[in-house]
């Protein structure tokens, strides 16, 4: 499947001389052992195809060979399932002018590839510092903000892309949720594009007209090398929390891989929140300038943050809460978060001071980010209360704390019942299923378990597993309901169960379009269901 992104390329881009591509990155052509000069870069067999000293102007750099346009380097990256290199052949045949690979990927391709060929140790690492150079350093001309940590970072991005875009101008957004460049805007592939998608979007926002670009940052595109070659101005952490660990192992590893961001040479200056330990511990290491940030009235040692929120009124209607927050300076700013529950407090105020990092006067950016309105699949009200109907609500929880924070979120403005409906995701750790059934079970009135992305999974087992940690709370499993049937028809008998004071809220999925069960993508979205039956509700009740 062709991706969304390659809608977005440059019109204009100057070519790089091939040959000085590979002088610049230390790149060694296959087969010629005069210019070897790294030992693990030597190649166990010589593809003959053009001879490798040829030069050839290089317009594009990608890892997809479907996404290749001529005049692309087309990089083949040892993958988890196959080698990229495999792939050279149908990139050359797109138009890819030269293969940059490593020495088991050189192996792997046919005599008559008919472009030349360039070795690199590490090729995930220096696809990205391909692309920056051959794009023309796009994050040097762009105010860059990167988001990461386990939650928060897509609804503190879409505020700190409002405040930069009031600040300081048309502004571009990456992430979860889709990739926006000035107005248009595509479905994201994932949080963080590969590292020449990323480049080559930059190239593009600037031809717009773009000043300034926010991006999510996952621990997977760091640890895979995605943000290789940009240099950010401002990264924030936002928090550590389990998440992940098919993945990278353990918390350590985790984090570590997390904290790499606060780098040298990747970033100028940082925001850490530092209401976890993890926080506190890379505001205490980070080799870079970082501002430390203390959101939670309680975090320890929070009176030693440089900057600080000192109050907060949650707000009883459900829309957003007002706090205070203190500057290094000492004066205090009075700021709201447009979102509901002290998670977005701590979203809204990490924004605020990743704008103020980033040069936006601070009553701009406070102001910019009180006015955002719905992010899709956050805390996203989608029926309001009334005419008989529950307030419903789509959040995108999806981890253990993630999911009490949304569930304390929801319980103060819910004078009724609060009925939450949920699954865990298949092929992904499966550890917290129990932890977030026992959460839902202590937290929510009525319970619904339910399929997320099941994938290759069996359904009824990550349901059992939901229903093992709920039994914890409720023995008996009471008001614990198991629906079989799909999403939307838990979705629509948690509707059926509520009256207007209750509360149903929808965790997991949050904005996605799709869900994947047995690996087919089946066009979804909890929030068509709940319009949907909300109109067959009022019709019926009529
Ligand atoms: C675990 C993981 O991150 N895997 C990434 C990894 O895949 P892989 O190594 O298995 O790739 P592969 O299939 O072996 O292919 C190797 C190379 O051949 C290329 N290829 C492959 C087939 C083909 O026809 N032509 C071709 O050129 C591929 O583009 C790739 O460069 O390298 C690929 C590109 O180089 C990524 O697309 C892929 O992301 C996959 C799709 C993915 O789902 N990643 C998720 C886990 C992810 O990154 N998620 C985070 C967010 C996590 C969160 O916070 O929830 C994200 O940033 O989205
Ligand atoms: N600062 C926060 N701390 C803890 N939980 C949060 C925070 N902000 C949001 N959440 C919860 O985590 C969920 C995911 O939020 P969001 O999408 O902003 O984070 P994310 O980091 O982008 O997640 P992902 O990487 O999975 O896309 C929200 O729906 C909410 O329930």
């Amino acid at each position: 499947m062709t991706s969304p992104l390659t809608q977005f390329r440059p019109e204009r881009v100057p070519a790089t001389s091939l040959r000085d591509l590979a002088a610049q990155l230390h790149l060694t052509p296959a087969g010629d052992p005069c210019v070897v000069d790294s030992p693990a870069s030597s190649p166990t067999s010589t593809p003959a195809s053009s001879p490798a000293s040829t030069d050839v102007p290089v317009t594009g750099v990608t890892v997809a060979s479907d996404a290749v346009v001529p005049g692309d380097v087309f990089v083949g990256v040892p993958g988890f399932t196959a080698h990229g290199a495999r792939f050279a052949p149908a990139a050359v045949a797109a138009g890819a002018v030269a293969v940059v690979t490593d020495a088991a990927g050189a192996a792997l391709l046919p005599a008559d590839l008919g472009a030349p060929v360039l070795l690199h140790d590490d090729p995930r690492a220096v696809a990205g510092v391909l692309a920056d150079v051959v794009y023309g350093g796009p994050s040097d001309r762009l105010t860059t903000v990167g988001v990461t940590g386990t939650n928060g970072k897509t609804t503190t991005t879409y505020f700190v892309e409002a405040a930069l875009r009031a600040g300081l101008g048309t502004s571009a957004l990456m992430g979860t949720v889709e990739l926006r460049i000035g107005d248009q805007g595509v479905e994201s592939p994932r949080t963080t594009v590969e590292a020449p998608a990323l480049h080559r979007l930059m190239a593009v926002a600037l031809e717009r007209g773009v000043t300034n670009l926010t991006t999510e940052v996952s621990s997977h595109a760091i640890a895979l090398h995605r943000l290789a070659g940009v240099r950010f101005d401002v990264v924030a952490f936002t928090n550590l929390q389990r998440d992940h660990l098919d993945f990278h192992g353990d918390m350590e590893s985790y984090f570590a891989v997390k904290a790499s961001l606060f780098a040298p040479g990747q970033a100028a200056r940082g925001v850490v929140v530092v209401d976890d330990e993890w926080g506190r511990r890379l505001a205490a290491t980070s080799p870079i300038p970082v501002a430390s940030l203390a959101t939670h009235l309680d975090a320890p040692d929070a009176e030693r943050a440089d900057w600080r929120v000192v109050s907060a009124d949650i707000g009883l209607d459900g829309v957003g809460s007002t706090f205070d927050l203190r500057g290094p300076d000492g004066a205090v700013h009075t700021a709201f978060s447009p979102l509901p529950g002290l998670v977005n407090v701590s979203n809204a105020a990490t924004a605020i001071v990743v704008a103020v990092s980033a040069g936006v006067p601070i009553d701009v950016a406070i102001d910019a980010v009180a006015r955002v309105t719905a992010i899709p699949g956050r805390m996203e009200r989608v029926v309001e209360r009334g005419q008989g109907l529950a307030l419903c609500i789509v959040d995108y929880a999806h981890t253990p704390d993630a999911l009490v924070y949304a569930l304390e979120a929801v319980r103060p403005i819910t004078p009724g019942r609060l009925v939450l409906v949920l699954g865990s995701d298949g092929d992904r750790d499966q550890g917290k299923r129990p932890m977030l059934g026992e959460i839902a079970a202590r937290l929510a009135d009525v319970v619904v378990v339910t399929d997320e992305n099941p994938r290759s999974e069996v359904p009824g087992t990550i349901r059992a597993a939901i229903l093992d940690g709920a039994r914890e709370v409720r023995p008996d499993l009471t008001d614990v309901v198991e629906i079989e049937a799909g999403r939307a028809a838990a979705l629509r008998h948690a509707m059926d169960l509520t009256r207007e004071g209750d509360t149903v809220i929808v965790t997991g999925k949050g904005h996605e379009p799709t869900q994947e069960i047995a690996g087919v993508f089946h066009r979804y979205n909890d929030r068509d269901v709940y319009l949907e039956h909300a109109r067959t509700l009022l019709r019926d009740r009529a």
